[in-house]
């Protein structure tokens, strides 16, 4: 089955409330309709009601039924509550000043909704930037009990090719112990994808063809995540092709099982990994569905500013399966 239609089957009629911090936005709005109307998500707007309202006219959305958030009308107990909960939560961090102040930013507003189970989820990033949209839900959320960093993947797909890229959006540098547990997160997510996975730690270095700080993390990190997950298809260090092209991965890393079958691709920096997926997405023709945030406490999806309507329908459909578990 598509993974979509995979997806929708799953969520429809579970009724799972997902807020969009940018309710203002064309983009949002167009799927936010069209989630409802298909019935899979409820959605719930949040922004400047009379903003929300006017854009929707002009853009001619029909917006009733939809919940919207507006935080200067927003109930003053539930408000205190807000306050009280993230003052609490940021404790020795964040004095109740600043907590005040952080709250008048829609994505803390958003995720103190998710973090106090207002709401079951959040879809934003489609006007703000990767780090403001998942700062608050790194301070407020955190990361699941086992994670210790979380981590963004993409799903690439193109025909019956479905492929999972990591990390493409959060740790900057990843060091030997984060790509590690990148590449056990990215198993799991991939297996959430329908892809059974086998997974290549990338590098500019096949098997020590190359010698350097850069391709010791790598095979570091192959050698920790093999500890991490006994059991996973896993390997490294292996560049692009000998990870994905039969022929080659048989020339570079003949007694590899991962080599030239690879279909989760962990990347050693974030520079490589967002000019990675882009590449793929933007000259080979792959749809790049993320940045699915892994190994966070609750499920809240970031967007690519660059991110059109149905991209906001698909990702909220992740999301919202997310949500189920
Ligand atoms: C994710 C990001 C915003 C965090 O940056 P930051 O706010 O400077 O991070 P800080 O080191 O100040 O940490 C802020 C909090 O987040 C936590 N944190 C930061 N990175 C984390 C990670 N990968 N996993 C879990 N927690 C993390 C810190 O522990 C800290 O928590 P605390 O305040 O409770 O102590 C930053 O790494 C970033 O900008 N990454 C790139 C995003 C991007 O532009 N991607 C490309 C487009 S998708
Ligand atoms: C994931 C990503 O690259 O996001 P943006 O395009 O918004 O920077």
């Amino acid at each position: 089955m598509d993974l979509f239609a995979d997806l929708a089957s799953k969520v429809k009629g579970q009724n799972k409330t997902l807020v969009f911090p940018e309710g203002e936005d064309e983009r949002i709005q167009g799927a936010a309709v069209r989630l409802k109307k298909d019935g899979l998500v409820i959605p719930v707007l949040l922004g400047d009601q009379a903003q929300i309202e006017a854009n929707a006219a002009q853009n001619g959305f029909d917006l009733t039924g939809i919940q919207i958030i507006d935080p200067k009308t927003y109930p003053a107990d539930k408000q205190q509550v807000m306050l009280d909960a993230l003052v609490a939560r940021r404790k020795g961090k964040n004095t109740p000043e600043q907590a005040a102040k952080m709250l008048e930013d829609v994505s803390y507003f958003g995720t103190m909704l998710v973090y106090l189970n207002e709401v079951d989820g959040m879809v934003s990033g489609a006007v703000h930037a990767t780090g403001d949209t998942v700062r608050p839900a790194l301070q407020i959320v955190k990361t699941k009990p086992g994670n210790k960093r979380i981590s963004g993947a993409f799903v690439m797909q193109k025909g019956d090719q479905r492929l999972l890229f990591a990390d493409c959006a959060i740790n900057i540098e990843l060091d030997a112990p984060t790509m590690a547990e990148v590449a056990v997160q990215s198993a799991h997510t991939a297996q959430l994808f329908g892809i059974d996975p086998r997974v290549a730690l990338l590098s500019f270095s096949t098997k020590g063809s190359a010698k350097g700080d850069m391709v010791t993390k790598v095979a570091e990190a192959t050698d920790l995540a093999h500890e991490l997950a006994p059991d996973l298809d896993l390997d490294g260090e292996l560049q692009f092709d000998a990870a994905f092209v039969e022929s080659v991965g048989a020339k570079k890393a003949p007694e590899s099982k991962v080599a030239g079958h690879a279909n989760v691709f962990v990347f050693p920096d974030l520079q490589s990994g967002n000019i990675g997926y882009k590449i793929a997405q933007r000259l080979g023709g792959f749809e790049a569905i993320g940045p699915i945030l892994q190994g966070l406490n609750a499920p809240i999806s970031d967007l690519s500013r660059g991110a059109n309507e149905e991209d906001v329908y698909k990702v909220s459909l992740v999301t919202a399966a997310q949500a189920l578990d």
